[in-house]
């Protein structure tokens, strides 16, 4: 059948960039984990920090954790496609071969805040789908920082004096979605993701699809009764 033929190319597809911003503490990291466990078409960009690991996380997975001689040779050899400084630390985004594989389909999820986000939506605007996640009260943000119970209370304080700051960027992001229920927020985020993919301007194979389509319908439309 034609169609059999016709399927790999329609579905071919441009990658894209998929960043989840957030306060501190209501919830990206957690959604992100949920959509990279679910959705192989997806990787992580592993950022760049020199805060210290907390437990539970791996070098090379949740991050590549440098100190801040090394993260200096980095920016000097211009390796980064954005960096910031959050929360006394700084963040980088390396450049790797995200580029390359972008254009061979490959879809890449961002865990970075509003200051990069900013850079790559400058540096790449095509490309980049912004997902603000904003918690549904202050009281749940505080309570969700403390049953994490990775941070000192000072921390938490630190992150919950800049919570309103980071709020105050969300009319800068595309898509917000309120992480009340996890499962609803988790499945917002993935229709997201699914409708953004199928965006004209990404379907690179649809344009020979819709060719082939017209061709038939031309050849149907000569071959067939009058
Ligand atoms: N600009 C930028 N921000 C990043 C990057 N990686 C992580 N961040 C942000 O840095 C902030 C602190 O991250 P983290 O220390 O993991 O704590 P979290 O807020 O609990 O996720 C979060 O807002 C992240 O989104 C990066 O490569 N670039
Ligand atoms: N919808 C939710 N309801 C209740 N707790 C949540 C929800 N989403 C995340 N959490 C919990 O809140 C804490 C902070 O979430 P995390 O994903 O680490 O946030 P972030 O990456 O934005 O700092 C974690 O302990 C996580 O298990």
């Amino acid at each position: 059948m034609a169609g059999e033929h016709a399927l790999p190319n329609a579905l071919r597809r441009r990658g894209l960039m998929f960043v989840l911003s957030s306060p501190s503490g209501a919830g990206k990291t957690t959604i992100s984990r949920m959509l990279l466990a679910a959705d192989p078409e997806i990787k992580l960009s592993v950022s760049v920090t020199t805060r210290p690991m907390r437990p539970g996380e791996r070098h090379g997975v949740d991050y590549h954790f440098v100190d801040d001689a090394e993260f200096d040779r980095m920016v000097e050899d211009d390796d980064f496609y954005e960096w910031a400084h959050v929360f006394g630390h700084r963040y980088g985004t390396p450049k790797g071969h995200i580029r390359a594989a972008l254009k061979e389909g490959q879809d890449f999820l961002f865990d970075i805040d509003w200051q990069g986000t900013q850079q790559l939506i400058q540096k790449d605007k095509q490309d980049v789908v912004p997902v603000f996640i904003l918690p549904p009260s202050i009281d749940e943000l505080r309570r969700r920082l403390e049953a994490r119970a990775q941070d000192s209370e000072a921390v938490i304080q630190a992150r919950m004096d800049r919570a309103r700051a980071e709020i105050s960027h969300w009319d800068a992001y595309d898509y917000v979605v309120i992480n009340d229920s996890v499962d609803l927020c988790f499945a917002r985020v993935r229709e997201i993701l699914h409708a953004e993919r199928i965006k004209r301007r990404r379907q690179t194979g649809i344009i020979d699809f819709v060719r082939e389509l017209m061709g038939q319908s031309a050849v149907t439309t000569v071959a067939g009764p009058a």
